[in-house]
């Protein structure tokens, strides 16, 4: 049995999110919360003839309360999106305050689910999650998690294009690495299980690494307005939260990036600070998942001179923005 909850379910990730959970077969039950429409979200997913027992929750008669009792899964793409000429910082100014308030409920009545974050700007909004989870005494590293995996997504993509073969995509695995933002965003493309084609040379290998990391600005340029990633972002919402189930019930051998605590506690966070050589908090690593949520945090492995580079230039904005996380929720009374 696994309850899967969405926070956030109504909105541009969250409906398509929330439909490829309840595709989901190994989901039987998926709790929908939403300030708005969840009735009409639930009522209409309902009808899909798969496994999962959907129900709507609002914010009134304790509506979060409902949604997140008996969760295992957490997955929280409530918050405002960008805008052109926005930064994903600039989301911070809303989104902190929603995310506090969302963590404070999973810390209240799911403390023990494994809660995957989406909601921008990860690299801070994992930090106010775990620091949040702190100030109620459940802080488990092992089960907070912030969501980069569209950033995988579009490296298998682009780098499927560059190769031209685009029924390759789905196999082509690239380690990306960091944060979620910008030079944070890290792809370790010497490490792809398709290498690149020899025509690349370095400014072809510069440019699909800008591509990667600013992947999320094409989007927000294209739809001129109306918001950023929505559905490739349920896609890959989807895809780790199918990981994390699947490790939940017993499969091994799973490894994915994601932006996780380097704690102490888990096997291999302590090595990766010294590999970065800097008492970093939050890296998105290789993270093998188990039943417990975290099992290890691996190595990046071997990089290149330029990936050096590109790890080195993410480190000082990634601390900026884990601080900015922190001091938010110090400065809050819970
Ligand atoms: N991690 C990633 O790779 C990634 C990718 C794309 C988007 N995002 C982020 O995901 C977030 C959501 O994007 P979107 O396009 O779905 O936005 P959206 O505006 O379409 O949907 C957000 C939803 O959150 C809901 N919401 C707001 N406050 C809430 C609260 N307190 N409780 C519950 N729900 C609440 C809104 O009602 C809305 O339905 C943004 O912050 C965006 O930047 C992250
Ligand atoms: O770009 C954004 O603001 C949304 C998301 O983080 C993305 O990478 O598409």
């Amino acid at each position: 049995m696994v309850k899967a909850v969405v926070l956030g379910a109504a909105g541009g990730i969250g409906q398509p999110l929330a439909l490829l959970l309840k595709a989901n077969p190994l989901v039987t039950e998926l709790g929908l919360y939403d300030i708005v429409n969840t009735p009409g979200v639930a009522a209409d997913l309902s009808h899909i003839s798969t496994p999962a027992k959907v129900v709507g929750h609002l914010p009134p008669d304790d509506g979060l309360a409902k949604v997140l009792t008996g969760a295992d899964v957490v997955v929280i793409p409530a918050g405002v999106p960008r805008k052109p000429g926005m930064t994903r910082d600039d989301l911070f100014k809303i989104n902190a305050g929603i995310i506090r308030d969302l963590a404070t409920g999973v810390a209240k009545y799911a403390p023990n689910a494994f809660v995957l974050v989406i909601s921008n700007p990860v690299n801070s909004t994992v930090p106010i999650v775990t620091e949040v989870f702190k100030q109620h005494g459940v802080f488990n590293p092992k089960r907070i998690f912030g969501v980069t995996t569209l950033d995988v997504v579009r490296a298998s993509t682009f780098v499927a294009e560059i190769v031209g073969d685009l029924s390759k995509a789905p196999s082509i695995k690239v380690p990306v690495v960091g944060g979620h933002s910008g030079v944070t965003i890290v792809p370790l493309l010497s490490q792809s299980s398709t290498p690149l084609p020899s025509s690349v040379d370095q400014g072809a290998l510069e440019k699909l690494t800008y591509r990667i990391q600013y992947g999320g600005d094409e989007v927000v340029k294209a739809k001129d307005g109306a918001g950023s990633a929505t559905l490739s972002m349920a896609y890959a919402g989807a895809d780790f939260a199918n990981s994390v189930i699947k490790a939940l019930k017993g499969e091994s051998g799973i490894v994915v990036p994601t932006f996780v605590h380097l704690t102490a506690d888990a096997a291999g966070g302590e090595a990766l600070k010294k590999e970065l050589g800097k008492e970093l908090d939050f890296f998105s690593a290789p993270v093998e998942l188990g039943p417990d949520g975290v099992k290890s945090i691996k190595s990046l492995g071997k990089l290149t001179d330029y990936e050096k580079k590109l790890v080195e230039a993410a480190i000082p904005e990634l601390e900026t923005n884990i601080e900015k996380g922190i001091t938010f929720i110090a400065g809050s009374k819970l």
